[in-house]
């Protein structure tokens, strides 16, 4: 790598390597979405629970009906009405039937349910035009899941449809590895909170927003702490105030060679955080390490928008999803086919912006996958940064690429799922 540049990947590597999955936590439904499971998930208890009617209708004795048609209706007492949650008669005797509603258990005695559809919908009496075949819409206690039954393995990442299940079986808490809260530092004496006066110098917070936000859509908890002015004492101060609360630290700004650049000047003298380059484009300056007595990783991103929240894809959210106990990265990338021409520079990996495309081409067998650069190589243009949905990865060793080229492409906006 040039002028002492570690690689990307290598970088990646050494980040990940002293970073293992948090302890497990019971946490309620709702907050274990998009989380690894840590259990083994039996059925407590079946579903359907009990034998019940799968229609609105009436509650029969098959046998009692069998000679029904639309000709010679069969007429038969009704003794009464069963609904989902209300009582109403546990049994019928022969030649009686029984009004039952959707989800109700079926009363002993029944062995068929003739939809209202099929009647006169008589509530004293009922005429009934067509007899329903054997056990017709009833849905059997234990059909679709047996009590002791296997229902979620350990590793499973909660979506809407396990927690759903979980419910469903009485679960009110799942044990899952948690979200890792995430403190995000901007440091700068040129920074103002979005709402707050500039002054002619100033300008206004993007990164932490852009990063907390990051961190959000990775499945962390994120904290915004904000703004940190270019002190090196009052970022030490802020930053140890908030580690108790902290698994991971991200700052942004103060990492290159400036005459300000708090985060180096500060971090450096504790030795437990390295500062370096990175053969990428954006992204070059990094640092990386612990901080504190509880050890606490820290990511200390390039303050120029692009690069740092190009370093969060490439680095943080891979951390985060360790310790959350997911694989670093699901599929980062796939292939398109490169719409443009561009160039890069040699010994570096680059990461352009890119509008990434599907398109189907009508009756034929698939689809064109293409990816278009969008804006220019600078890292401080956020509106073409907004604008894209996907980063063109150049290699190190390629300068150039013409239209029609195949490239690599790391898609962005991805939740936990990948
Ligand atoms: N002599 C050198 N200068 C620079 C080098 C270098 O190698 N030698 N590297 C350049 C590269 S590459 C990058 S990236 C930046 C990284 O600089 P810092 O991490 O020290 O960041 P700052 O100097 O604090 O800020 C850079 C730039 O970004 C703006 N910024 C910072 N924070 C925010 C924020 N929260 N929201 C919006 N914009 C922010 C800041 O105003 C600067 O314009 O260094 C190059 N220089
Ligand atoms: O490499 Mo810097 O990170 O261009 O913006």
């Amino acid at each position: 790598m040039p002028d002492g540049l570690e690689s990307v990947d290598d970088f990646l590597a050494r980040v990940l390597a002293d970073l293992r999955p948090a302890a497990a936590v019971d946490l309620p439904l709702m907050d274990a979405l998009g989380l690894v499971c840590t259990e083994d998930v039996s059925a407590p208890l079946s579903l359907p629970r009990f034998d019940n009617s799968a229609m609105d209708g009436y509650a029969v004795r098959r046998d009692d009906v069998l000679a029904a048609s639309e000709a010679a209706p069969v007429e038969l007492p009704v003794v009464g009405e069963i609904g989902a949650g209300r009582a109403g008669p546990s049994s019928i005797t022969p030649g009686h039937v029984a009004k039952i509603m959707t989800g109700a258990p079926m009363p002993d005695g029944a062995d068929a349910v003739v939809p209202y559809e099929w009647t006169d919908r008589g509530a004293q009496r009922v005429r009934i035009t067509q007899a329903p075949g054997p056990a017709q819409h009833i849905r059997r206690a234990g059909g679709d899941v047996t009590e002791g039954e296997h229902l979620i393995s350990a590793g499973t990442v909660l979506g809407p449809r396990h927690l759903g299940l979980l419910a469903s079986v009485g679960r009110a808490t799942v044990s899952v590895r948690p979200r890792p809260r995430v403190v995000v530092l901007s440091t700068g004496s040129e920074l103002r909170e979005p709402g707050e006066q500039l002054g002619a110098d100033s300008i206004y917070d993007g990164n932490s927003y852009l990063l907390a936000a990051s961190a959000r859509r990775a499945g962390a908890v994120d904290v915004r702490v904000g703004i940190v002015p270019d002190d090196a004492d009052a970022f030490l101060t802020l930053l140890h105030a908030q580690l108790d609360d902290a698994d991971v630290v991200v700052t942004s700004g103060g990492v290159s060679q400036g005459d300000f650049d708090v985060v180096k000047a500060a971090l450096r003298s504790l030795g437990t955080v390295w500062f370096g380059g990175v053969a990428m484009q954006p992204g070059k300056p990094q640092g990386f390490g612990v901080v504190g007595e509880q050890r606490v990783p820290i990511f200390t991103l390039p303050g120029n928008p692009v690069s740092s929240y190009i370093s969060f894809e490439l680095f943080v959210r891979p951390a985060l999803r360790t310790l959350m106990g997911l694989t670093p990265a699901v599929e980062p990338t796939t292939t398109a086919t490169l719409e443009g021409s561009v160039a890069s520079l040699s010994g570096k990996r680059q990461f352009l912006r890119g509008r990434y495309a599907v398109a189907s081409d009508g009756a034929s067998d698939g689809a064109t996958v293409t990816v278009k650069p969008i804006g220019g190589t600078g890292s401080h243009l956020v509106g073409d940064l907004a604008a894209s949905n996907a980063l063109i990865v150049v290699p190190e060793e390629v300068t150039a690429l013409e239209p029609g080229a195949q490239v690599q492409v790391v898609l962005l906006d991805r939740g936990t799922h990948g």
